[in-house]
């Protein structure tokens, strides 16, 4: 199940991976057809000696192809330019059917060249060709057969046309230049799957060293390191802010935890542990508030744009969340069954994470003197009212 899991991930990883670098070498690959069309359009004026020479009636015709091919070079280039989305499948189906046009249009320059005398060059240009395309196109099988396969017929069949007879030496040459292009892209290919594998158990050691970090093993809650890294941020914030940018704090402590874990063991401790940072979990606001474990049988929450009063809400929903999960408790002297004291704490502008964590611990050790399964606000003068208490029935 799990190894499907990480399989289903690969693939979703490798499928993105090979569209970003088809997108980029494809980029390249029609900048160098396009660069490749222009330099033999142009020979003449950079070497007129050059072994391409195209006789009056032939050089019609052979421009042609070229022509086409810069067009369509340019035209796709704009298009993945100003394309807004790069990444879609018709985009991909488009380069794939590029490269078929460009690899026949190469085919009629490579027979218009081999027709003119431009023999000796049509391998080395042949060979150019399927170089620049094998390492621009051999993550995408496809894309590379539909390229290289016209190319490799059309150096064959232009042979068997111009030429009356077909060497021996001829056939093996073509069939060494087609294995050794196939093997290449193939090494290629099994480089790039294995690049990907690393980065995906890269990534998935970073996630679970992450994890590790900055979480709770118990609880799966944010471990007291990850929870400090929240509130520091949060009052960074809340300094830095205009007008409203009140949030308060939850301190919560299971009440006569030693003693259930004496009673009931510690491995049922922990049981209880978890059940307590479920119900603190289902009760605040998901998505926006942060539960912690403080340590021990302390655990903490975060709650943004939260008054005192909107956070004392949130503490009833609490204790009202654990007393119907009906845990028992039968060497408690608060109840029979598993309850919570807590401390609640606003934040007021000046004050640091750790002075709000204290007045949050200030108002819970009230709320364990006032009788437990409570919940107690801080007030300024450290003075919590005995009205703000609310018991649990
Ligand atoms: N099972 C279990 N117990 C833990 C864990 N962490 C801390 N404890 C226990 O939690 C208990 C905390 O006990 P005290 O700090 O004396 O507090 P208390 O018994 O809850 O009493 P009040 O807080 O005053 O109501 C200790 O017995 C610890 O061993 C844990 O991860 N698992």
């Amino acid at each position: 199940m799990f190894r499907r899991k990480v399989c289903k991930a690969f693939d979703l990883r490798y499928e993105q991976t090979r569209q970003h670098a088809i997108i980029m070498s494809a980029n390249w690959f029609l900048w160098v057809n396009l660069l490749f069309s222009i330099v033999i359009l142009v020979r003449y004026y950079f070497n007129p000696s050059v072994n391409l020479a195209i006789p009056a009636g032939h050089a019609d015709f052979s421009h042609l192809p070229l022509f086409a091919v810069m067009v369509i070079s340019a035209a796709v280039l704009y298009m993945l330019k100003y394309s807004p989305d790069r990444l879609s499948r018709n985009i991909w189906t488009m380069l794939r059917v590029t490269m078929l046009i460009l690899s026949l249009n190469w085919c009629l320059v490579l027979f218009l060249l081999f027709a003119s005398g431009g023999r000796p060059v049509i391998f080395a240009l042949a060979s150019i060709l399927l170089l620049t395309g094998l390492i621009a196109l051999y993550v995408d099988a496809l894309a590379w057969f539909l390229f290289s396969v016209p190319l490799q017929a059309a150096i064959i069949i232009t042979s068997l046309v111009f030429t009356s007879y077909i060497t021996v030496v001829n056939v093996l040459a073509y069939i060494a230049l087609a294995l050794l292009v196939e093997s290449a892209r193939r090494m290629l290919n099994t480089w790039f799957v294995l690049a990907i594998h690393r980065e995906q158990e890269n990534n998935d050691l970073i996630q679970r060293l992450e994890i590790q970090a900055n979480c709770d093993p118990l609880t799966g809650l944010a471990n007291r390191r990850a929870f400090q890294v929240m509130l520091d941020k949060a009052v960074q914030r809340a300094s830095f802010q205009q007008g409203d940018s009140t949030f308060s704090m939850l301190m919560l402590d299971v009440d006569k935890f030693k003693n259930y874990n004496d009673f009931y063991g510690h491995q049922a401790g922990d049981s209880c542990l978890i059940q307590v940072a479920e119900s603190i979990e289902n009760a605040v606001r998901a998505n926006l508030d942060l539960v912690g474990r403080f340590g021990g049988e302390e655990f903490i929450v975060l709650l943004p744009q939260a008054s005192a009063t909107d956070a004392a809400d949130i503490a009833k929903r609490i204790q009202s969340a654990l007393s119907m999960r009906n845990i028992e408790h039968m060497a408690s002297d608060v109840t029979n069954k598993v309850t919570v004291s807590i401390g609640i704490a606003e934040w007021s502008p000046g004050l640091t994470a750790s002075q709000l964590v204290s007045r949050a611990d200030s108002a819970l050790y009230y709320a364990k003197h006032s009788g437990r399964n409570q919940y107690q606000m801080f007030y300024p003068a450290n003075n919590p009212v005995k009205e703000q208490t609310v018991k649990q029935a």
